[in-house]
């Protein structure tokens, strides 16, 4: 029975779409098979190692939403791969509420990812058709005709994003600085804001980089016209980012570009909910652009891609070493009611090449850049792959997206959430994704984003011509003789070997099969090995940023700490400083008045000084003995003289006195 594509849940990921493009290698061999059908619309495809491949590999077969042949041309990608429908989501034309649409390109490097999407030099891509319709379906109810200046307020304040809002005129002559902005036909004046904050932000002396001119104009998508709402006016506004390394740069800010270095420093966005978005994330702190018209939007998006990182590796001359992502939000309201701007998007994305670093010939930051590639492209294949087991199972398997950048931005918005139900009547978000491969290219790599990408898919074994098919086929048979008797082997030992052979043939199928299995369920292993180990380090830098803010934290409340003691220290040695001015005032003040007591003479005794006291009492023990070696010397004389006792009466009267210590006395202080 042949295998079909399973039927689309209406909340399902993705469609898929399958391109094949011409190859490059002409005489290589090719090893995938589109399968005939009686539709002009093929959905399956086959994988046949090529006869040489040594190591036996299965045939796998695939189901897609639709498969595109190497002769399909960029307006049959266009018309047949629901891009339309997105456009129509976007426009909102019958509902009140429109929807976000997704569009993105998957493939080895070099397979036409960036052909389908940006176009060539001669061709125009996905993104410059879409952007195409997208003006001509609204026509003349784009809001610049109508309004200019006040709706160009209006839609900067209604923006959720904390973008940086400026008109296409202003941007792109700032941009290049040539004012010739005005050669394109817009259809009213546009408004000019200040542009001061963009042109700050590149160098003056580099100023004049060339115009981007040629575009391609095929094909032309003039027949192409779908509905708008009637009744509303709208507003298309373009923003640009690239997701590098894992982190989210904005390419309408001009930095690289006109400083003409690539290494030159840029801040990163953070993807989250804001204040105004609490129900959806969104890219925080883009450069916004309002386009009046197509060719407007056409140069943004050239100026854009001038940014986007490019590099030569060894797989594609410019090969893209970022997921770039272009924007086109439609902004809608109630001209007569002046009611608020409801928005939609439509995101194109070109995804990196899944490249193995042994193909492309780089080094240094070029091999760490596609490590980063592959490990955000083996998250959005396991996303992928579980959308697929969950239809085929019916099970409900979480889509692990949050595991990177590039599949939190394609898939956060892609589910209902209580939030956007009951608030927010977001409907999510529809994507299509285009395969692209090269029929001829690397085997192991396209089988390898095939088996991801596909809606289904099949595994049969060669079979091994049996012994019956190789009777009936007419080839010699090699009897068996059992044995040296000559007799030839019997019937039923034909049919016994017969029954061994497809038993063998069975067996080897199984063994095909598990060994199939076997390298899938190690790819899976090593896939969720690689993402434990992403998330254990994704753990660590969690964990040193909480530590660093907690470090932050505590220091912060140790300095605060500190600065409160501080002032209570300095508060009490103020007080300290006050209490002794006092001390000090009260001493002079009691000085003063002692010296205006000893003015009205009044006297302050005060305690003697010690030593002086010691001194007044050694001076009174030499009186003493003084006094006695002169009453020893009296004696002498008087025992000589006529009348001793007269003058020994005198002397005994003439004792020493103090005249302190006996005011002292009086007093009634007491020396002992
Ligand atoms: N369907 C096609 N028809 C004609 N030319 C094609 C087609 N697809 C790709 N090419 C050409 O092949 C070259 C490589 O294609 P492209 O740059 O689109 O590959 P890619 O998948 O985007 O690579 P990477 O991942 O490295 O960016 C380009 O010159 C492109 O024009």
């Amino acid at each position: 029975m042949a295998m079909e594509p399973p039927p689309r849940p209406t909340n399902s990921l993705f469609d898929v779409f399958l391109r094949l493009r011409p190859s490059i290698s002409a005489n290589a061999a090719r090893f995938l098979d589109v399968e005939e059908t009686s539709s002009n619309h093929p959905t399956h495809i086959t994988i046949k190692p090529p006869s040489s491949d040594h190591r036996k590999r299965a045939v796998e077969k695939f189901a897609f939403t639709r498969v595109f042949e190497q002769d399909a041309v960029q307006l049959d990608i266009f018309n047949g791969t629901g891009i339309l429908p997105l456009i129509e989501g976007v426009l909102a034309a019958e509902s009140k509420h429109g929807r976000d649409g997704l569009l993105a390109t998957l493939g080895v490097t070099g397979s036409g990812k960036s052909h389908t999407i940006l176009g060539s030099k001669s061709q125009r891509g996905m993104t410059q058709m879409a952007l195409d319709v997208l003006f001509r379906s609204i026509g003349s109810q784009l809001v610049q005709s109508l309004y200019g200046a006040p709706a160009f307020s209006s839609i900067a304040s209604s923006d959720a994003s904390d973008a940086h809002i400026f008109t296409a005129t202003a941007f792109l002559d700032s941009m290049y600085g040539d004012n010739q902005s005005e050669r394109f036909p817009s259809r009213g004046t546009t408004p000019m804001p200040d542009c001061s904050s963009f042109l700050s932000t590149v160098s003056r002396a580099a100023k004049n980089i060339p115009r981007p001119s040629l575009m391609p104009q095929e094909p032309a998508v003039q027949d192409i016209v779908l509905a708008a709402d009637p009744n509303a006016e709208y507003a298309i506004v373009v923003s640009m980012y690239e997701v590098y390394n894992d982190r989210i740069f904005d390419l309408l800010t001009g930095r690289v570009t006109k400083s003409k270095n690539p290494n030159v420093k840029r801040r990163a966005l953070l993807f989250k909910n804001t204040e105004h978005s609490p129900d959806r994330k969104v890219v925080a702190g883009l450069t916004k652009i309002i386009c009046g018209c197509f060719e407007e939007a056409l140069m943004v998006l050239e100026t854009g891609l001038m940014e986007r990182k490019v590099a030569g590796t060894g797989s594609n001359a410019v090969s893209s070493r970022s997921h770039g992502f272009f924007c086109i939000e439609v902004k809608k309201r109630n001209p007569q009611r002046k009611s608020s701007w409801s928005s939609s998007t439509l995101t194109i994305v070109d995804l990196a090449g899944s490249e193995r670093a042994r193909n492309a010939k780089t080094a240094g930051e070029t091999l760490a850049e596609a490590g980063k590639i592959n490990e955000s492209l083996m998250y959005l294949g396991q996303c992928m792959q579980m959308q697929s087991d969950n239809q085929e199972g019916n099970r409900k398997n979480i889509v692990p997206f949050r595991q990177c950048k590039l599949t939190e931005l394609l898939f956060s918005n892609s589910f209902t959430t209580p939030a956007n139900t009951s608030r927010h009547h977001h409907t999510p978000q529809k994507g299509i994704m285009i395969v692209t491969a090269d029929p001829k290219g690397d085997l192991n790599a396209t089988s390898q984003i095939l088996r991801y990408s596909a809606l289904a898919r099949e595994v049969t074994v060669p079979r091994i011509p049996s012994t019956t098919s190789t009777i009936l086929s007419g080839a010699p048979l090699t009897k068996v003789n059992s044995g040296s008797s000559g007799r030839q082997t019997p019937h039923n030992s034909w049919e016994e070997l017969d029954a061994a052979n497809a038993e063998i043939q069975r067996l080897t199928s199984e063994i095909e099969i598990f060994a199939l299995r076997l390298n899938e369920e190690m790819a899976r292993r090593k896939a969720a090995e690689q993402s434990w180990r992403a998330a254990e380090e994704h753990m660590l830098d969690l964990e040193q940023e909480i530590r660093e803010e907690c470090f932050a934290e505590t220091e912060t409340a140790v300095e605060a700490e500190r600065r409160r003691w501080q002032a209570a220290w300095d508060a009490e040695a103020d007080q300290h400083d006050e209490h002794m001015d006092r001390k000090i005032d009260v001493v002079i003040r009691a000085t003063r008045a002692q010296a205006n007591a000893q003015k009205q003479e009044i006297k302050i005794y005060e305690d003697p000084d010690p030593e002086l006291r010691e001194r007044v009492e050694q001076l009174e023990r030499e009186n003493e003995e003084l006094r006695s070696r002169l009453e020893r010397r009296e004696q002498e004389a008087m025992a000589r003289s006529a009348s001793p006792v007269k003058k020994q009466r005198v002397l005994k009267a003439k004792k020493w006195e103090d005249p302190e210590g006996s005011a002292m006395m009086r007093s009634g202080i007491d020396f002992e």
